[in-house]
Protein backbone atom coordinates (compact mmCIF):
# COMPACT_ATOMS: atom_id res chain seq x y z
CA UNK A 1 0.00 0.00 0.00
CA UNK A 2 1.19 3.28 -0.88
CA UNK A 3 1.29 5.61 2.08
CA UNK A 4 4.39 8.00 1.59
CA UNK A 5 4.68 9.97 -1.58
CA UNK A 6 8.08 12.03 -2.00
CA UNK A 7 7.52 14.52 -4.99
CA UNK A 8 10.16 15.95 -6.83
CA UNK A 9 9.80 19.30 -8.43
CA UNK A 10 7.31 21.92 -6.96
CA UNK A 11 6.28 23.99 -9.84
CA UNK A 12 2.88 23.81 -11.66
CA UNK A 13 2.63 19.89 -11.74
CA UNK A 14 4.63 18.27 -8.73
CA UNK A 15 2.59 21.15 -6.38
CA UNK A 16 -1.17 20.02 -8.06
CA UNK A 17 0.57 16.45 -7.18
CA UNK A 18 1.23 16.98 -3.83
CA UNK A 19 -1.94 18.81 -3.31
CA UNK A 20 -4.18 15.79 -4.82
CA UNK A 21 -2.03 13.07 -3.02
CA UNK A 22 -2.92 14.89 0.27
CA UNK A 23 -6.12 15.61 0.12
CA UNK A 24 -6.91 11.70 -0.36
CA UNK A 25 -4.56 10.58 3.10
CA UNK A 26 -1.23 10.51 1.47
CA UNK A 27 1.80 11.98 3.24
CA UNK A 28 4.07 13.75 1.28
CA UNK A 29 7.90 14.95 0.80
CA UNK A 30 7.84 17.89 -1.52
CA UNK A 31 11.29 18.07 -2.77
CA UNK A 32 12.35 21.29 -4.55
CA UNK A 33 16.24 22.39 -5.15
CA UNK A 34 14.78 26.23 -5.10
CA UNK A 35 12.99 27.28 -1.52
CA UNK A 36 11.18 29.99 -2.96
CA UNK A 37 9.22 27.25 -5.43
CA UNK A 38 8.22 24.93 -2.26
CA UNK A 39 7.43 28.67 -0.33
CA UNK A 40 5.45 29.27 -3.50
CA UNK A 41 3.73 25.69 -3.58
CA UNK A 42 3.07 25.80 -0.60
CA UNK A 43 0.97 28.41 -0.77
CA UNK A 44 -0.65 27.91 -3.85
CA UNK A 45 -2.13 24.67 -2.39
CA UNK A 46 -3.36 26.75 0.35
CA UNK A 47 -5.17 29.02 -1.78
CA UNK A 48 -6.68 26.18 -4.46
CA UNK A 49 -7.80 24.30 -1.26
CA UNK A 50 -9.45 27.40 0.34
CA UNK A 51 -10.58 27.92 -3.19
CA UNK A 52 -12.42 24.56 -2.58
CA UNK A 53 -13.61 24.84 0.57
CA UNK A 54 -15.39 28.23 -0.94
CA UNK A 55 -17.23 26.02 -3.90
CA UNK A 56 -18.70 23.42 -1.59
CA UNK A 57 -16.00 20.93 -2.83
CA UNK A 58 -14.00 20.47 0.66
CA UNK A 59 -14.93 20.74 3.96
CA UNK A 60 -13.12 23.39 5.84
CA UNK A 61 -11.71 21.52 8.94
CA UNK A 62 -10.01 19.28 6.38
CA UNK A 63 -7.89 21.97 5.13
CA UNK A 64 -5.43 22.09 7.84
CA UNK A 65 -5.12 18.66 7.83
CA UNK A 66 -4.99 18.24 4.10
CA UNK A 67 -1.80 21.06 4.20
CA UNK A 68 0.09 18.79 7.59
CA UNK A 69 0.86 16.03 5.44
CA UNK A 70 2.68 18.19 3.15
CA UNK A 71 6.50 18.27 4.30
CA UNK A 72 8.81 20.50 2.26
CA UNK A 73 12.21 19.83 2.03
CA UNK A 74 15.76 20.65 0.41
CA UNK A 75 16.87 17.86 1.10
CA UNK A 76 16.56 14.50 -1.13
CA UNK A 77 18.18 12.02 1.46
CA UNK A 78 14.62 13.21 3.24
CA UNK A 79 12.35 10.58 0.62
CA UNK A 80 14.15 7.75 1.63
CA UNK A 81 11.23 6.12 3.27
CA UNK A 82 8.91 6.65 1.04
CA UNK A 83 6.53 4.23 -0.84
CA UNK A 84 7.18 5.67 -4.16
CA UNK A 85 8.65 8.72 -5.60
CA UNK A 86 7.16 10.94 -8.36
CA UNK A 87 9.33 12.93 -10.19
CA UNK A 88 8.29 16.36 -11.60
CA UNK A 89 11.36 18.46 -12.75
CA UNK A 90 12.06 20.21 -15.63
CA UNK A 91 11.80 18.52 -18.53
CA UNK A 92 15.44 17.97 -19.28
CA UNK A 93 16.44 14.73 -19.95
CA UNK A 94 19.90 14.89 -18.54
CA UNK A 95 18.59 16.24 -15.10
CA UNK A 96 15.95 13.29 -15.09
CA UNK A 97 18.75 11.11 -15.33
CA UNK A 98 20.82 12.65 -12.55
CA UNK A 99 17.63 13.14 -10.38
CA UNK A 100 16.95 9.52 -11.37
CA UNK A 101 20.54 7.76 -10.25
CA UNK A 102 19.89 9.78 -7.08
CA UNK A 103 16.86 8.78 -6.03
CA UNK A 104 17.81 5.04 -6.49
CA UNK A 105 20.34 5.29 -4.10
CA UNK A 106 18.29 7.58 -1.88
CA UNK A 107 14.72 5.75 -1.65
CA UNK A 108 14.59 2.31 -0.25
CA UNK A 109 14.72 -0.73 -2.13
CA UNK A 110 11.45 -1.85 -2.66
CA UNK A 111 9.63 1.45 -3.64
CA UNK A 112 8.88 2.62 -6.59
CA UNK A 113 10.08 5.33 -9.08
CA UNK A 114 7.02 7.33 -11.39
CA UNK A 115 8.33 10.24 -13.62
CA UNK A 116 5.72 12.73 -14.82
CA UNK A 117 7.56 13.44 -17.93
CA UNK A 118 5.70 14.69 -20.90
CA UNK A 119 8.08 12.62 -23.47
CA UNK A 120 11.43 11.62 -22.23
CA UNK A 121 11.37 7.42 -22.48
CA UNK A 122 10.17 5.68 -19.30
CA UNK A 123 12.42 2.84 -20.63
CA UNK A 124 15.57 5.15 -20.31
CA UNK A 125 14.99 6.57 -17.52
CA UNK A 126 14.35 3.13 -16.43
CA UNK A 127 17.85 2.19 -17.53
CA UNK A 128 20.02 4.51 -15.18
CA UNK A 129 18.77 2.37 -11.87
CA UNK A 130 19.38 -0.39 -10.84
CA UNK A 131 15.44 -1.02 -10.21
CA UNK A 132 13.66 -1.44 -13.76
CA UNK A 133 10.91 -3.23 -12.93
CA UNK A 134 9.86 -0.92 -10.40
CA UNK A 135 9.62 2.47 -12.56
CA UNK A 136 6.47 3.54 -14.60
CA UNK A 137 5.34 7.45 -16.04
CA UNK A 138 2.34 8.19 -13.98
CA UNK A 139 1.73 11.31 -16.46
CA UNK A 140 -0.50 13.79 -14.48
CA UNK A 141 -2.43 16.75 -16.53
CA UNK A 142 -2.39 20.53 -15.91
CA UNK A 143 -3.90 21.41 -13.20
CA UNK A 144 -3.58 18.36 -11.51
CA UNK A 145 -6.45 18.97 -8.87
CA UNK A 146 -8.95 19.60 -11.74
CA UNK A 147 -8.29 17.63 -14.82
CA UNK A 148 -9.05 13.65 -14.31
CA UNK A 149 -6.59 11.80 -16.63
CA UNK A 150 -3.20 10.05 -15.43
CA UNK A 151 -1.59 8.59 -18.62
CA UNK A 152 0.12 5.32 -16.85
CA UNK A 153 3.25 4.67 -19.30
CA UNK A 154 5.15 1.33 -18.90
CA UNK A 155 8.58 1.31 -19.77
CA UNK A 156 9.73 -2.32 -21.37
CA UNK A 157 10.88 -3.68 -18.21
CA UNK A 158 7.76 -2.04 -15.59
CA UNK A 159 6.37 -5.20 -13.76
CA UNK A 160 3.03 -6.05 -13.07
CA UNK A 161 3.30 -5.66 -9.55
CA UNK A 162 4.53 -2.14 -10.21
CA UNK A 163 1.55 -1.61 -12.61
CA UNK A 164 -0.75 -2.66 -10.26
CA UNK A 165 0.36 -0.91 -7.12
CA UNK A 166 0.27 2.62 -9.36
CA UNK A 167 -2.96 1.85 -10.85
CA UNK A 168 -4.32 1.33 -7.45
CA UNK A 169 -2.97 4.98 -6.29
CA UNK A 170 -4.45 6.24 -9.27
CA UNK A 171 -7.82 5.10 -8.41
CA UNK A 172 -7.52 6.60 -4.89
CA UNK A 173 -6.55 9.88 -5.80
CA UNK A 174 -10.45 9.81 -8.15
CA UNK A 175 -8.23 9.13 -10.87
CA UNK A 176 -9.23 7.66 -14.45
CA UNK A 177 -6.52 6.10 -16.40
CA UNK A 178 -5.25 5.79 -19.74
CA UNK A 179 -2.24 2.90 -20.39
CA UNK A 180 0.29 3.89 -23.49
CA UNK A 181 3.15 2.24 -24.31
CA UNK A 182 6.61 3.56 -24.20
CA UNK A 183 6.81 5.78 -27.21
CA UNK A 184 7.76 9.28 -27.95
CA UNK A 185 4.69 11.83 -26.81
CA UNK A 186 2.55 8.35 -25.29
CA UNK A 187 -0.86 9.08 -26.73
CA UNK A 188 -2.04 12.38 -25.03
CA UNK A 189 0.97 14.73 -26.04
CA UNK A 190 1.71 13.01 -29.44
CA UNK A 191 -1.53 14.27 -30.35
CA UNK A 192 -1.91 17.81 -28.64
CA UNK A 193 1.95 19.22 -29.14
CA UNK A 194 1.72 18.89 -33.08
CA UNK A 195 -1.33 21.01 -32.69
CA UNK A 196 -0.01 23.31 -30.90
CA UNK A 197 3.15 23.77 -32.52
CA UNK A 198 0.87 24.11 -35.85
CA UNK A 199 -0.84 27.16 -34.44
CA UNK A 200 2.36 28.35 -33.68
CA UNK A 201 3.52 27.92 -37.16
CA UNK A 202 -0.40 29.70 -38.33
CA UNK A 203 0.86 32.81 -36.47
CA UNK A 204 4.89 32.65 -37.66
CA UNK A 205 3.33 32.69 -41.20
CA UNK A 206 0.93 35.22 -40.74
CA UNK A 207 -2.01 33.37 -41.60
CA UNK A 208 -3.94 34.47 -38.62
CA UNK A 209 -3.52 36.59 -35.45
CA UNK A 210 -3.53 34.89 -31.97
CA UNK A 211 -6.60 35.58 -30.99
CA UNK A 212 -8.25 34.66 -34.45
CA UNK A 213 -6.07 31.46 -34.17
CA UNK A 214 -7.44 30.69 -30.64
CA UNK A 215 -11.38 31.96 -31.44
CA UNK A 216 -11.09 29.45 -34.71
CA UNK A 217 -9.94 26.27 -32.97
CA UNK A 218 -12.34 26.83 -29.62
CA UNK A 219 -15.36 27.63 -31.32
CA UNK A 220 -14.63 25.84 -34.80
CA UNK A 221 -13.66 22.80 -32.84
CA UNK A 222 -15.00 22.74 -29.53
CA UNK A 223 -12.05 23.22 -27.08
CA UNK A 224 -12.36 24.72 -23.95
CA UNK A 225 -9.43 27.39 -25.20
CA UNK A 226 -7.41 27.69 -28.12
CA UNK A 227 -3.97 25.88 -28.57
CA UNK A 228 -2.36 29.34 -27.33
CA UNK A 229 -3.79 30.03 -24.46
CA UNK A 230 -3.12 26.21 -24.17
CA UNK A 231 0.24 26.70 -24.87
CA UNK A 232 0.43 29.54 -22.37
CA UNK A 233 -0.49 27.14 -19.87
CA UNK A 234 1.29 24.17 -20.03
CA UNK A 235 4.49 26.88 -20.72
CA UNK A 236 6.36 27.14 -23.96
CA UNK A 237 9.59 25.62 -22.59
CA UNK A 238 8.25 22.10 -21.87
CA UNK A 239 6.04 22.76 -25.38
CA UNK A 240 9.19 22.69 -27.29
CA UNK A 241 10.99 20.43 -25.43
CA UNK A 242 8.35 17.81 -26.15
CA UNK A 243 8.54 18.64 -29.85
CA UNK A 244 11.88 18.40 -29.87
CA UNK A 245 11.62 14.70 -27.99
CA UNK A 246 9.23 13.80 -31.52
CA UNK A 247 11.21 14.85 -33.66
CA UNK A 248 14.35 13.16 -32.57
CA UNK A 249 12.24 10.29 -31.58
CA UNK A 250 10.75 9.77 -34.68
CA UNK A 251 13.11 11.02 -36.78
CA UNK A 252 10.72 12.61 -38.83
CA UNK A 253 10.23 16.30 -40.18
CA UNK A 254 6.88 16.89 -39.55
CA UNK A 255 7.47 17.02 -35.60
CA UNK A 256 9.92 20.19 -36.42
CA UNK A 257 9.50 22.61 -33.96
CA UNK A 258 8.21 26.13 -35.23
CA UNK A 259 11.21 28.65 -35.20
CA UNK A 260 8.63 31.11 -33.31
CA UNK A 261 8.21 28.74 -30.72
CA UNK A 262 12.32 28.06 -30.51
CA UNK A 263 12.47 32.41 -30.24
CA UNK A 264 10.01 33.19 -27.77
CA UNK A 265 11.83 30.24 -25.19
CA UNK A 266 14.98 31.88 -26.73
CA UNK A 267 13.66 35.00 -25.15
CA UNK A 268 11.81 33.98 -21.99
CA UNK A 269 8.76 34.27 -23.09
CA UNK A 270 7.32 31.18 -21.50
CA UNK A 271 3.62 31.19 -20.79
CA UNK A 272 1.69 32.24 -17.48
CA UNK A 273 4.72 31.18 -15.51
CA UNK A 274 6.37 34.13 -16.87
CA UNK A 275 4.37 36.73 -17.08
CA UNK A 276 4.60 36.68 -20.90
CA UNK A 277 4.07 33.72 -23.55
CA UNK A 278 1.95 34.09 -26.94
CA UNK A 279 -0.15 36.48 -24.55
CA UNK A 280 1.02 39.13 -21.85
CA UNK A 281 -0.29 38.40 -18.55
CA UNK A 282 1.61 41.36 -17.23
N1 LIG B 1 3.06 22.01 -17.39
C1 LIG B 1 2.29 21.04 -17.86
O1 LIG B 1 1.21 21.28 -18.40
C2 LIG B 1 2.72 19.60 -17.72
C3 LIG B 1 1.76 18.60 -17.86
C4 LIG B 1 2.14 17.26 -17.65
C5 LIG B 1 3.46 16.96 -17.35
N2 LIG B 1 4.38 17.97 -17.23
C6 LIG B 1 5.75 17.60 -16.88
O2 LIG B 1 5.94 17.84 -15.49
C7 LIG B 1 7.31 18.20 -15.25
C8 LIG B 1 7.37 19.53 -14.52
O3 LIG B 1 6.73 20.52 -15.30
P1 LIG B 1 6.20 21.88 -14.65
O4 LIG B 1 5.30 22.48 -15.64
O5 LIG B 1 5.74 21.63 -13.26
O6 LIG B 1 7.57 22.74 -14.61
P2 LIG B 1 7.93 23.97 -13.66
O7 LIG B 1 8.96 24.75 -14.39
O8 LIG B 1 6.70 24.67 -13.18
O9 LIG B 1 8.59 23.27 -12.37
C9 LIG B 1 9.80 22.56 -12.43
C10 LIG B 1 10.36 22.51 -11.02
O10 LIG B 1 11.54 21.67 -11.01
C11 LIG B 1 12.45 22.24 -10.10
N3 LIG B 1 13.79 21.73 -10.35
C12 LIG B 1 14.63 22.03 -11.37
N4 LIG B 1 15.79 21.36 -11.21
C13 LIG B 1 15.67 20.63 -10.09
C14 LIG B 1 16.54 19.73 -9.39
N5 LIG B 1 17.76 19.48 -9.84
N6 LIG B 1 16.09 19.17 -8.24
C15 LIG B 1 14.85 19.45 -7.78
N7 LIG B 1 13.99 20.27 -8.39
C16 LIG B 1 14.40 20.86 -9.52
C17 LIG B 1 12.32 23.73 -10.32
O11 LIG B 1 12.84 24.48 -9.23
C18 LIG B 1 10.79 23.88 -10.46
O12 LIG B 1 10.18 24.10 -9.21
C19 LIG B 1 7.99 18.18 -16.61
O13 LIG B 1 8.57 16.91 -16.83
C20 LIG B 1 6.84 18.40 -17.58
O14 LIG B 1 7.09 17.86 -18.85
C21 LIG B 1 4.03 19.28 -17.39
Amino acid sequence: MIRKVGVLGAGQMGSGIAQVLARYETEVLLYDIAQPQLDRALAGIAKNLDRQVQKGELAAEAVQQILKRIVATQKMDDLSGCDLAIEAVTEKESLKLEIFRQLDKVVKKDAILASNTSSIPITRIAAVTGRQDKVIGMHFMNPVPVMKLVEVIRGLATSDETFAATSSLVARLQKEMAVSADYPGFIVNRILIPMINEAAFALFEGIATVEDIDKAMKLGTNQPMGPLTLADFIGLDTCLAIMEVLYQGFKDPKYRPCPLLVKKVEAGYLGRKSGRGFYNYA
